[in-house]
Parts: C-alpha cells; sequence; structure tokens
C-alpha cells in the first residue's frame, strides 16, 4: 500500500531557538496530555544532535507536564556505553531526564553489555519495544505517541543515511548499522515502518546551516531519508528557527499562531 501523509506537512517557523524552544513546549505538552488521557501514557523517541537541548529548555520547568507517564526511546542510538560522550541516553539524561520526574525504569537504553554487537543490541530494542507496544494483525509495528527527529546536512534522519540499504528495510522495528558515514559507525536505529507508524512526528532544525537542506528537503520532490519520513495516518511537522527557513518557499507558519 503506498504510503501517503494524512495532511499537510505544517512548517512552524519561530525567529529564534529560544521562542522554538517555547513552540516544542507547548506542542509536546499538549501532545502529552492528550495521550495521557487516551491511554495513560505517553510513548515518546528522542534523537541525538541539538535537539535534547532545544526540547528541554522550556519543557524542562513545565509542571503540568506528567512525565511519571512519559515512556521514552531512542530514534536512534550509538553502540557506546551510556556514560560515553558520544551516547544520545547521555546527552538527553543531561538535557531532560536529571531535571523531571521520568522514571528510569521508562527510559529504554540501548543494553550497555551488547554494544560490542551492534545486531544483537537491535535485537534486544526490539524486544524492549515489545514490552510497551501491543501489535494487532493489522498493525505490526509500534505507534509511538510522537517521534522528535533532527536532520543532518546530508539530509540524515536517526542513523538512516542517503543511499544506506537501511532505507529499504520494511520489516524489523529495529535495525543495527555498522558502516555509518557518519563517525561513530556503529548504531542501532528505528527504522522507517516505525517512524511512519507514529501518530505525530516532528523534526527539529536550526541554524542558518541548515538553509540549503531545509530547502531541498522541503521545497524540491526527492528521496532523502528526512523526506521518506511520511507518516500513514499521523502528523508531520516542522519546528524550525528564520535562519534556517530562510531559503524555504513551502507555505509557514509563525510558530506559536497556531500551536
Ligand atoms: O546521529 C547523529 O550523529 C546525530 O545525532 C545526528 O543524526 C543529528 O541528530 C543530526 O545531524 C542533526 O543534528 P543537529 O540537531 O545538531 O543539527
Amino acid at each position: 500500500m503506498p504510503l501517503h501523509t494524512a495532511g499537510p506537512t505544517q512548517i512552524y517557523t519561530f525567529p529564534d531557538t529560544a521562542a522554538l524552544s517555547q513552540g516544542l513546549d507547548k506542542y509536546v505538552a499538549k501532545l502529552s496530555a492528550e495521550a495521557i488521557h487516551r491511554h495513560g501514557k505517553f510513548t515518546v523517541a528522542l534523537s541525538g544532535g541539538s535537539l535534547p537541548k532545544q526540547l528541554s529548555a522550556v519543557l524542562k520547568h513545565n509542571n503540568s507536564v506528567d512525565f511519571t507517564k512519559w515512556i521514552v526511546y531512542f530514534a536512534d542510538e550509538r553502540c557506546v556505553p551510556l556514560d560515553h560522550e558520544d551516547s544520545n541516553y547521555l546527552l538527553s539524561k543531561h538535557e531532560l531526564f536529571d531535571h523531571v520526574p521520568i522514571l528510569a525504569e521508562n527510559v529504554h537504553t540501548i543494553d550497555p553489555d551488547l554494544v560490542n554487537d551492534p545486531e544483537e543490541a537491535a535485537e534486544d530494542y526490539i524486544s524492549q519495544l515489545a514490552k510497551t507496544f501491543a501489535t494487532k494483525d493489522t498493525v505490526r509495528f509500534p505507534v509511538f505517541d510522537l517521534i522528535l527527529l533532527g536532520v543532518g546536512p546530508d539530509g540524515h534522519t536517526c542513523s538512516l543515511f542517503p543511499n544506506h540499504e537501511l532505507l529499504k528495510e520494511n520489516t524489523e522495528w529495529v535495525a543495527s548499522i555498522t558502516d555509518s558515514p557518519k563517525p561513530p559507525s556503529c548504531r542501532i536505529t528505528l527504522t522507517f515502518p516505525v517512524l511512519n507508524h507514529a501518530h505525530h512526528v516532528a523534526f527539529v532544525a536550526a541554524g542558518a546551516g541548515k538553509q540549503d537542506m531545509l530547502h531541498q528537503l522541503l521545497d524540491i520532490p526527492g528521496h532523502l531519508p528526512a523526506q521518506m519520513v511520511k507518516p500513514t495516518t499521523g502528523t508531520l511537522s516542522w519546528f524550525v528557527d528564520d535562519a534556517a527557513a530562510q531559503k524555504v518557499t513551502s507555505t509557514t507558519v509563525k510558530g506559536l499562531e497556531r500551536l
């Protein structure tokens, strides 16, 4: 069945990263409350890069969010120990988990004992996901309430890189990669079917360095990894600052007016 987006992609623009963090706070807090009301928990996947800092700047002070109901996974993770400087978990721990009442048992990390065996680590991560997500005959993939993504200068997202064979993965929930063009070379990553089954997916990108890539991704049809994120029935949003959106010609929405 061909994938299609349920609605148009929403591109929210903000004058600067401080305003972007406010917008993200409002968006995430709303989705968190809705999910907790609907099924008693908020399942969210986080990325690395600048995302944890952007996300947490305002959110970590938001007392209205029930973080005790958050179930956190990582959109991708490097195969390194949890206290390694390259760990996406460590980044989110410093930026967010250390500041809010997220329960340690609800944060699903790569198994540190398996970081030397990426394939095993991916298998284990699938088992962890299976504990949170009941699947049905009709939906064979985890359905996250929200997946938060970044985008690299080459158009990669998660650890899904341009022209890599993992772009074709359509059965596994989590895949390992041992030849990542961006170091470290060994990682695990959610796959496109998981990204595209989520209720909501949001990209976050800021800074003038993203101008050309954002123009390419949002204005010119193509098959770069970030362009292959097309939720089947869920929503797709972009949170960007004006510097990053400078060359985007697609319709944008001034952030907080609509959120
Ligand atoms: O896996 C990695 O090596 C990074 O985490 C990477 O995927 C990052 O998320 C993007 O490059 C966006 O980075 P910025 O958010 O810093 O722009």
